[in-house]
Formats: structure tokens, sequence, C-alpha cells
């Protein structure tokens, strides 16, 4: 039998929650439960260090270079160590500039991995886009770098929970700039992604997309702005003409109550806090951010570094497991 190729869970921000989600989660036994081995790409004994969080003392096995395995218990993981952090130095919730250079280190490693095929995909616990960039990585996210690596011009972030999913036009960019930003083209790329993604990889035969306005009241005819008329209804109307079932602009206040009530797929939202202040309410605890358009497989926990939480413990395993499931079940 060919073995399933693993599933790499990047350990994020070594000084955020991202190592003791991942330790709680495996003492837990909440990793038992998927088919595909799981690989962990981050630093062994920033990983053992939050093993203690939980009273446990991991033990380390060193196999190659960077092939480790960590032990707690009765659990083991396989470890890819990239970074030799003094972790006496990563102090809790204090992200440090080394530790800028390793979270970025991990994504590198496990998206050329993935590219290359010894990968079936990864999922990223949190990063912090500031210190990345103050290491000289200059990206604003996951979603760019990844993006990037991989060739594509276009992705689509989507956060993504049961009652719903939203999925942005613009991703990490300050709220004075997405008007001067948003254009026809991209609007229409993002709700051709994401109709193409809710079919192909959500299994949803006929996916039905709300689009929103970007303005109060939908602009209400021109007089509180005209992205809708002159950027955003054009972008709906090509999108129908390809056979693509979306409606609107919507007025953004009031469609996330049909939205979440199921009636429809996904919202295409104009803004990063637009989409995601209502997804984050619903779904705090168990949504998924996943990477649309990439030619790998990217899902994300949909919270940050937490750095009030770091090394108490008390953070949510929730939405990491329900990243790991959805990147499973996309390899399907
Ligand atoms: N996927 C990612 O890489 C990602 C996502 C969002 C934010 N960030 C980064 O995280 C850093 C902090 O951002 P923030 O403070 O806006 O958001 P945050 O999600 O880190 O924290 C917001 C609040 O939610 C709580 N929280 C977060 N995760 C939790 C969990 N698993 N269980 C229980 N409570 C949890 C925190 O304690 C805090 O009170 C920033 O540098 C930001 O760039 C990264
Ligand atoms: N915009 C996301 C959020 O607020 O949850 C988050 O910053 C993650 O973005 P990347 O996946 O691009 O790092």
């Amino acid at each position: 039998m060919v073995a399933l190729k693993p599933l790499l869970i990047t350990m994020g921000d070594p000084a955020g929650v991202g190592p003791e989600l991942i330790i709680k989660a495996l003492l837990a036994g909440e990793l038992d439960r998927f088919e595909r081995p799981l690989q962990v790409v981050g630093d062994a004994a920033v990983l053992q260090r939050a093993a203690k969080v939980f009273d446990c003392e991991a033990e380390l096995e060193q196999h190659s270079h960077q092939d480790w395995t960590l032990t707690c218990g009765e659990r083991s993981l396989p470890v890819v160590n990239l970074s030799y952090l003094d972790e006496e130095k990563v102090e809790f919730g204090c992200p440090k500039l080394p530790c800028g250079r390793a979270m970025a280190d991990y994504i590198e490693w496990a998206v050329a991995r993935c590219l290359v095929g010894l990968a079936a995909g990864m999922v990223t616990c949190p990063i912090n886009k500031a210190i990345i960039n103050q290491a000289g990585v200059h990206f604003p996210g996951h979603t760019e770098l990844l993006a990037e690596r991989c060739g594509v011009e276009k992705v689509v972030m989507m956060l993504a929970g049961e009652k719903l999913k939203v999925s942005l036009v613009t991703t990490h960019l300050g709220l004075r700039d997405v008007s001067r930003v948003l254009n026809t083209a991209e609007i229409l790329q993002t709700i051709h992604i994401t109709d193409q993604s809710l079919r192909n990889q959500f299994g949803i035969a006929d996916p039905k997309l709300a689009v929103l306005s970007v303005n109060p009241h939908a602009g209400e005819s021109g007089l509180f702005g005209d992205e809708e008329e002159r950027l955003i209804a054009p972008a709906i109307e090509q999108a129908r003409s390809y056979g693509i079932n979306a409606s609107g602009p919507h007025s953004a206040d009031t469609l996330f109550h049909f939205a979440a009530k199921g009636e429809y797929d996904a919202v295409v939202c104009m803004y990063h806090d637009q989409g995601l202040i209502p997804l984050k309410l619903l779904h705090f605890d168990d949504g998924v951010n996943v990477t649309l358009g990439l030619p790998i497989i990217r899902t994300s926990v949909d919270h940050g570094t937490a750095y009030d939480l770091a090394g108490t413990g008390k953070a949510n395993t929730a939405s990491l497991i329900a990243a790991i499931k959805m990147a499973e079940e996309m390899t399907k």
C-alpha cells in the first residue's frame, strides 16, 4: 500500500499560541482521528517547552538534521525542525525578530514541499505580520506570500464556517485604500474563483453567491458613492453571463442575516472587516481560513497569535482541528 502524503502543520509564531495548540490537540487525542499523517514544521525545543504548559515532559528524538520526533506520553508527532531558537528567550506573548525569520521559514519550507508533491497540503498556525515584515519578509500575510511562491496572480481569502462562508476581494489593506484599489476585474475574479472552489473543493453543484456593496445602502442610488454602479454591478453582470449564480450588489448590513440562515453558499465581500466581523461573530471558535485559487491545499486557523493567552494553555483548539479536517477533506 502506498503511504499517504502528510499534511504539514506550520507552527506559526513561536511566541504565540501555535505551539501549545498543537501540543494541546495532541495530548487530547484530537489528532488521532486523521487518516493522513501529520507533520509539524517548526521548532522542536519550542514545542517541547509548550508541552510543559500542560505538565508534560515531552521527549525529543533526532533522526537526521531536520527530522525529529516529539513524544508526549503515549502520543508522538514528527517534527521538521527548522529553527534552533533559544526556547528560554522566546517569551510567551513577546514576539522577537528571530521568531519573525523562523515563522517565515516554516511557511517557505511547507509551500516548497507541497509544490514538489511531497506533501498533501499545509495547515498554518498564526503568524505576526508586523514581525515577519521587520524580519525582511515583505508580505502582509500567508495568503499573499503563498500566492507569490505558487506563481499565482490572484488568490482569494475565504473564511468558512458551517453557517457562513465569506470571500474577500481585498485582504490586508487599509480601509482608506479600499475604494481606490477596487476594480471590476478583481471583483469578477473573486466571484469566479469562489464559484469554482465551491463546486470543486466543497462539492456544491450550483453555488449561490451574494456580492456585497461597499457603501451604506448599496450607495443609495449614488448618494453615498458610485462604486456599486461603476464597479460591482458590471462584475456581477459578467459573472452571470458566464453562468455563475451571483446576485447584488447587496447592502452589507442586512445581507448577513439571510446568508447565516442558509440563503447563500458564500458572500463575496469588498474588504477584510466587512466579511470577517460577521464570520468571527458566528464562527470564532471553529472557523477556517482557506486560500482559494492556489495549486496547493492551504487552510489555517481563523484567529491570531493570541499573545494574551500564550503560555496559559487556555487557547481553544477547535479552529486548528477544523482547519486540519478541511485540508484532509480537500485531499479526497
Ligand atoms: N492566521 C494568522 O496568521 C492570523 C490571523 C489573525 C491575526 N493574526 C495575527 O495575530 C496577531 C494578533 O492579532 P489579534 O490580537 O487581532 O487577534 P487574535 O486572534 O490573536 O486575538 C484576538 C482575541 O481572541 C482571543 N483568541 C485568539 N485565538 C484564540 C483561541 N484559539 N482560543 C481562545 N481565544 C482566542 C485572544 O486571546 C484575543 O483576546 C497579529 O499580529 C495578527 O497579524 C494572524
Ligand atoms: N485576515 C486573517 C484574519 O484576520 O483572520 C488573517 O490575518 C490571516 O491572514 P493570512 O492567512 O493571509 O495570514
